[in-house]
């Protein structure tokens, strides 16, 4: 990807309009189905139709490790990064098992892993084994960084290839709520402290510390708030540019793309900045259970469709929303028509 440049075709207001109209003709109070209703008004409008096409979705469990694990912000052992890619695979990890009930293929791929997973199934894009520490110095190069993006991308691009209508980004990457919150900080800058949380849970002290390599690490790298591969170059994550490119690719595809919690938060975050409007194309799943999570959805405009207290990441929270999509999707093939009941609403 030499310049991200990415050609939108825009979002369809007519389509939208033709889906609330829809919605509005079933026999139900209007607007009674809430934010569901919004969600098929979304979809119709990037997809530029009315036939909601949601039945091939594909989940991306991008995977890689942290420089910055090593500094003592995760209470997770690093190893769990590849024994999950593999479990995830094996169908046992969180996405997997939530994938299977939703009927969602999932794809590990590894963009920076700190094993070697060759002959495992796991998608090979890797980039290095691992992000440098940003307590020493800068995560990637800016060449690192847009390569991982157009790793994101191609993948993208092959899902959609093979006929994905739906595409979700997970994430494995223990430490990886650490460049998340960096970035989430530099671009909308505010404090580290309202936005670096406990993670997969640490103790007061920790996080303290964690919120101290994030204050440093800015400081010391300067990442320049106005040119999003610097920041991620300077504090992001293998995974986290990936989830970058492929937010792009399913924009530029007119594919509706689901994010999951504050990882993916954080790519939002920078696709939004390199491609203004870039939201709109995005569904967000669920509202993380970080403390950084209200502050990056308002800057994104973003509303979750559920709430659950969930902090799994992998794109467990992803999959789970596609239960409303297909709900949604049963509302519009199975349900009465107001005319067909010939019921006319007196207000
Ligand atoms: O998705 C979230 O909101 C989320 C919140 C906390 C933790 N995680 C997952 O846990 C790992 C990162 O947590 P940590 O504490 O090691 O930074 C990484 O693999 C994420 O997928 C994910
Ligand atoms: C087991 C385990 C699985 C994970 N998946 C994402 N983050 C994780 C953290 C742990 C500890």
């Amino acid at each position: 990807m030499q310049k991200i440049k990415p050609n939108l075709s825009g979002i369809s207001q007519s389509c939208r309009d033709a889906m609330q109209t829809k919605i509005d003709g079933l026999a139900k109070p209007i607007g009674g189905l809430g934010q569901l209703e919004a969600l098929a008004v979304k979809i119709a409008g990037i997809e530029q139709t009315t036939e909601l096409r949601t039945e091939k979705r594909c989940c991306f469990v991008f995977a890689a490790d942290h420089g910055v694990q090593r500094a003592g912000v995760s209470a997770t052992p690093r190893k769990v990064t590849w024994q999950q890619a593999i479990n995830t695979l094996a169908g046992h990890t969180t996405v997997a098992s939530l994938a299977k009930a939703n009927y969602c293929q999932v794809k590990v791929i590894d963009v920076g892993v700190d094993h070697d997973l060759s002959g495992t199934g796991v998608i090979d894009k890797k980039i290095a084994l691992g992000t440098k520490n940003m307590v020493d110095e800068p995560a990637m190069t800016y060449d690192e960084a847009l390569q991982t993006i157009q790793a994101g991308y191609d993948v993208a691009q092959q899902a959609i290839k093979e006929g994905n209508d739906l595409l979700l980004v997970g994430e494995l990457g223990m430490g990886n709520t650490t460049p998340a919150s960096a970035i989430i900080s530099v671009i909308l800058g505010v404090p580290a402290e309202e936005v670096v949380g406990a993670g997969s849970v640490i103790s007061n002290q920790r996080l303290l510390h964690k919120t101290e390599v994030v204050n440093q690490a800015i400081k010391d790298w300067q990442p320049d708030s106005e040119d999003p591969v610097d920041v991620l170059a300077k504090v992001g994550g293998f995974e986290i540019g990936a989830k970058v490119g492929a937010i792009i690719c399913a924009a530029e595809n007119k594919t509706p793309l689901i994010l999951d919690g504050f990882i993916s938060y954080a790519a939002a975050v920078l696709a939004e900045k390199m491609v203004s409007g870039i939201t709109n194309y995005l569904i967000v799943s669920h509202f993380s259970r970080e403390i950084g999570s209200k502050k990056a959805l308002d800057w994104l405009q973003l509303s979750p469709l559920l709430d659950l207290g969930m902090a799994v990441g992998e794109g467990s929270g992803a999959v789970l929303s596609l239960s409303l999509i297909d709900a949604m999707q049963s509302v519009l093939h199975n349900m009465n028509t107001l005319d067909d009941l010939s019921i006319k609403f007196t207000k």
